[in-house]
């Protein structure tokens, strides 16, 4: 159908409500709309479906969350026979209609007689992982879009083993989406009626109460929280999602009483009112909490995305405050777990780190110190989350610890995808302790480098919309396969790997990557989340400021060429 001929049927058939086909007719004097709204369908990327809220395929709305459901209950009931019973939880954040979403979730499932539970309210998505797994359902699903703008919403689907849904299981069920095309075929049952079956169960605070214990068991040194206890400030901000609902609890539990509340963004808020866009990647979203902090001088500033998976932090030193990278953290918070558990005599044999070809290899320096191996997966925690189960599977290697450059962060096996809450709790643990010694975490994180390298890593993304966009993001990538490059900043490149071309057991990924004699490294990847690519570089000096200028060299060089070729 092309997609003139999909937005008439939306206009014309009686599946569709009212306020949709208002909605619709609204357009119908702007073309470029109606061709952008019907094109083509959602697809699963890097973090599940994502799109801006609004009325056609092409767009997050309730009869495209129903039209996955329904691909995704198809495709649960030919895989189990106790699906039904097991059941599918359901979690979301505070976006614009994600509870109304998840209420549609819930009512098509039931239509097929699954079992659905559902949080009582707003909930991270890492719980959500956890719950998948604590009830033993089959099938979990976040309506989220994770850190994007207010106008957007999404649906993450997660397996039986909690983690998110690989490519080969998203497949599967896209296919079933596909086949349906005809949206009255989509079984709905009210939630009244499922409730008298059985098949509606609302969730809450008993879940949380398990995932807290759980991650009481985590914390190394519960004395020098004690020690630290009051002198220990931290502000933390959720960014108006969902984190408020177990951060705070969770620091408070293992210890950490001195802790406030940005107040303004304390409050669930899907406009997400008082920052450009809710990502704790970005400097610009700790503006109230610095602002406390002048009055506070809190030791730490945290803050998580709308479904706290991701965790950006700030650290004073002196009376500033600085940032670290996701790579940063992620480093240090490995030594830190590794150190801890060497300590305690604890470190197993077959311990693994897992982190992603685009991630800092200082882990993998450091790790090799306490003999642990680190293994590289492709962008997407998914694949860390499918890792923990072939290590559990294969029963091979114990996972310790995984982490990506984009600010996800993961200890222990209770949760099998990126978790904010565990990364707010193990940070500070570690600030903690660190502070104990007389050491903030940057004067760590040099303590680390000195010791291993001074790996500096940086991320460049551009911007590039539209099919034009895309097109563009591939005459980059055929563009540097093509004329593969033999020296870049006077350094010459010893490897060049195209993950096309499958490298090791990974899968193929439109992903090239030049390694450089003196441990250098660029990589270029499309998003899977965003109109963009990606740039990726590291730099290793014998110093800050050799590594630095190192890194400026490179990627001055680099985006110099890019410029050239999409001009
Ligand atoms: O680089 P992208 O494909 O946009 O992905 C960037 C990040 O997006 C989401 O947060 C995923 O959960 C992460 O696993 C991923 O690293």
């Amino acid at each position: 159908m092309s997609y003139r001929e999909k937005y008439q049927e939306w206009l014309n058939n009686d599946y569709f409500d009212q306020e949709t086909k208002e909605e619709l007719k609204s357009i119908a004097d702007d073309e470029a709309e109606i061709e952008d709204r019907f094109y083509t369908g959602l697809e699963f990327g890097t973090g599940g479906i994502r799109g801006v809220i609004g009325t056609g395929t092409n767009r997050i709305n309730k009869y495209i969350i129903r039209q996955a459901t329904q691909g995704l209950a198809n495709n649960i009931l030919q895989q189990s026979k106790l699906a039904k019973e097991q059941g599918v939880v359901i979690a979301h954040d505070s976006r614009f209609k994600s509870r109304e979403f998840a209420l549609e979730a819930a009512a098509v499932l039931n239509g097929n007689g699954i079992k659905a539970y559902l949080f009582d309210e707003l909930r991270p998505t890492p719980e959500l992982s956890f719950a998948v797994r604590e009830l033993d359902a089959v099938a979990g699903i976040v309506i989220t879009a994770s850190h994007n703008p207010p106008e957007y919403n999404g649906y993450k689907v997660y397996w039986s083993d909690g983690g998110q849904i690989v490519p080969k299981r998203a497949e599967g069920i896209t296919a079933e989406i596909d086949q349906i095309t005809d949206y009255s075929v989509i079984e709905y049952l009210e939630r009244e009626v499922a409730e008298e079956r059985g098949l509606f169960e609302i969730i809450g605070s008993e879940i949380d109460d398990k995932y807290i214990t759980e991650l009481k068991s985590l914390i190394s040194n519960p004395e020098v929280i004690d020690k630290e206890e009051s002198d220990f400030k931290i502000i933390y901000t959720p960014l108006h999602g969902s984190g408020n609902k177990l951060v705070p609890r969770a620091l408070k539990e293992i210890g950490f009483s001195n802790l406030q509340v940005v107040p303004q963004q304390e409050e669930p808020d899907p406009e997400f009112p008082t920052v450009d866009y809710p990502n704790p990647e970005e400097e610009s979203v700790f503006e109230l909490a610095l602002e406390m902090a002048e009055e506070e001088e809190p030791d730490l500033i945290l803050g998580t995305d709308p479904d706290a998976d991701r965790l950006g932090l700030l650290l004073r030193r002196g009376d500033q405050y600085i940032s670290l990278t996701g790579n940063q953290i992620g480093v240090l918070l490995m030594d830190y777990l590794l150190s801890q558990k060497a300590e305690a005599d604890e470190l197993p044999a077959n311990g693994a780190v897992v982190k992603t070809i685009v991630t800092t290899e200082l882990a993998r320096a450091i790790a090799d110190e306490y003999g642990v191996e680190v293994i590289d997966t492709l962008t997407g925690f998914k694949f860390i989350g499918e890792k923990i189960k072939e290590f559990q599977q294969q029963g091979d290697q114990e996972f310790l610890f995984g982490f990506e450059e984009s600010y996800g962060y993961l200890a222990g096996t209770f949760v099998r995808d990126k978790d904010a809450v565990m990364a707010a709790t193990l940070v500070a643990e570690m600030a903690a302790y660190y502070k104990n010694k007389g050491l903030d975490l940057f004067q760590q994180l040099e303590n680390l480098m000195d010791k291993y390298g001074y790996y500096l890593d940086d991320l460049e993304s551009i911007l590039l919309k539209g099919k034009e966009g895309q097109e563009k993001i591939e005459k980059i990538l055929d563009t540097l396969r093509r004329e593969s490059l033999n020296q870049i900043n006077g350094k010459r490149v010893t490897e060049v790997k195209d993950y096309l071309t499958g490298i090791g057991d990974l899968p193929e990924a439109n992903v090239l990557q030049f390694d450089l004699e003196d441990n250098s490294r660029l990589t270029v990847r499309p998003s899977g989340t965003e109109p963009k690519i990606k740039f990726y570089f590291t730099a290793v000096g014998e110093n800050w400021n050799e590594a630095e200028d190192k890194l400026e060299a490179l990627k001055d060089e680099l985006l110099s060429k890019v410029q050239q070729i999409i001009e």
